[in-house]
């Protein structure tokens, strides 16, 4: 270990998120660089995700960080100075020791992630290299995107039930051109929706917050946004849909779409999602069953898994385990790849390569709640990841996400290449 990599200092501060809400940040300070990082938080979690510590009772509605903030300046400050940034695995193995109950149930999956993060920050600084180089510097991959249209469910106080309506920009030439197609739909969907008098605000990762009658509504609103700036549904741009489905679950195991005003059984509601797969071009579904629904994914993926990525996020939460799991069960064939779900860059970049094992896809992606850090814009172009899911095309917590890939592929010059419609995963050539 050479001294300057050597942590000299590790500092917990509270923050704000995207949300209005506390959130953790964490300084890693060695004589060759500091690294800083900031956790995200996500609203439609799932049961097996790394805790996300929260106190403070009446204020800030219970979502204070003051315990997690503590514990930084604390266990983890004294657990992690004198090791090595650049031994990331076994920063992140300390940290797992150091909190000792399973998901980060004590010193919160924020901290702890946080802490991976700005570790690894640390770590790019002091090579003098971009974080994405520093992971990989043979990386040259650019992430196929899906940006959100429309937002619904928990993001939109349920005025829509499908979550979000992203769109993929699956023959665009460059990253840069998957973004400028994204903007013109954006915009196209904003007409759309104003020209109707459906345009009720924006919801909480920047999409429209539309007031649709029906889901399918919302579904022909995106082809036509797609059609609307001038490309191809289908073809040039797909819909990708996350259902986040456990939201709309009942203790009694259905689902229930409220806007309709009806509710499925398992086999029922595997209908109406195969109802829109046929009709309309989506390419991507996320947490179509809930995430005790087993074989409700199994069903979706038997039926569609060789044409439609199914993505697991709430099922799998970025855990290597399930991954394995969900690939001999073939209950899904892609992972969302979110850090906080997992608490280190570690845990999170296991899930990824027990995906590329299985012949899965791998989606880097953001939460509900997000601020100026871009430690994933990095992350999905150093681990190679198909997909990257960041939310929407306005907002500046997203666009910071979005901005930094454009400097990535910038940088990276003529040997940049756009995932494009192979990002969707290797499941595709099975
Ligand atoms: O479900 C999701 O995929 C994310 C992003 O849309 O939402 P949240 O961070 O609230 O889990
Ligand atoms: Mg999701």
């Amino acid at each position: 270990m050479t001294a300057s990599t050597e942590i000299t200092s590790v500092t917990g501060h509270r923050r704000w998120d995207s949300r209005a809400r506390p959130t953790v940040e964490v300084v890693v300070r060695t004589p060759a660089g500091t690294g800083r990082a900031l956790a995200p938080a996500g609203a439609s979690t799932g049961s097996g995700e790394a805790v996300d510590l929260r106190d403070g009772g009446e204020a800030f509605g219970g979502k204070d960080v003051t315990r997690a903030v503590a514990g930084v300046n604390g266990d983890i400050a004294a657990a992690l100075t004198g090791m090595d940034v650049a031994d990331q695995a076994a920063v992140d193995a300390r940290l797992e020791e150091v909190d000792g109950e399973a998901g980060f149930a004590r010193l919160g999956g924020n901290a702890a992630v946080a802490a991976s993060m700005a570790v690894a920050q640390a770590a790019a600084v002091a090579h003098g290299v971009p974080l994405w180089r520093h992971l990989d510097p043979a990386a040259a991959r650019l992430p196929l995107p899906e940006i959100q249209i429309f937002g619904g469910g928990a993001h939109a106080h349920g005025r829509l039930d499908i979550q979000d309506l992203l769109v993929v920009p699956l023959a665009a030439g460059s990253f840069r051109e998957a973004f400028d197609w994204t903007v013109e739909i954006h915009r196209a969907a904003g007409r759309w929706l104003d020209e109707r008098g459906r345009l009720a605000g924006v919801a909480e990762e920047g999409g429209w917050w539309p007031a649709f009658e029906s889901n399918a509504e919302a579904l022909e609103a995106l082809v036509a946004a797609i059609e609307g700036a001038g490309l191809v549904p289908g073809e040039q741009v797909g819909i990708s849909l996350d259902i986040a489905a456990t939201q709309l679950v009942g203790s009694d195991g259905s689902y229930r779409l409220t806007r309709e005003d009806r509710t499925y059984d398992r086999d029922g509601w595997g209908e109406v999602l195969l109802g829109w797969l046929d009709r309309f071009p989506i390419v991507s579904i996320e947490d179509p069953f809930a995430e005790d629904d087993p074989a409700g994914m199994a069903l979706l993926t038997a039926a569609v898994g060789d044409r439609v990525q199914v993505v697991g996020d709430d099922f799998l939460v970025t855990d290597a385990e399930r991954v394995r799991a969900a690939a001999s069960d073939r209950t899904a064939n892609t992972v969302l790849v979110k850090p906080n779900q997992a608490g280190t860059l570690t845990r999170a970049k296991a899930a990824l390569d027990a995906a590329a094992e299985a012949g899965f896809g791998a989606i880097v992606s953001a939460r509900s709640g997000e601020t100026e850090d871009v430690t994933i814009s990095h992350l999905a172009v150093g681990w190679g990841s198909g997909g990257f899911k960041v939310g929407s095309a306005t907002r500046g917590e997203r666009t910071a996400k979005w901005n930094e890939l454009l400097r990535i592929e910038e940088n990276l010059g003529p040997s940049a290449r756009y995932a494009g419609r192979a990002g969707l995963g290797p499941w595709q050539s099975r």
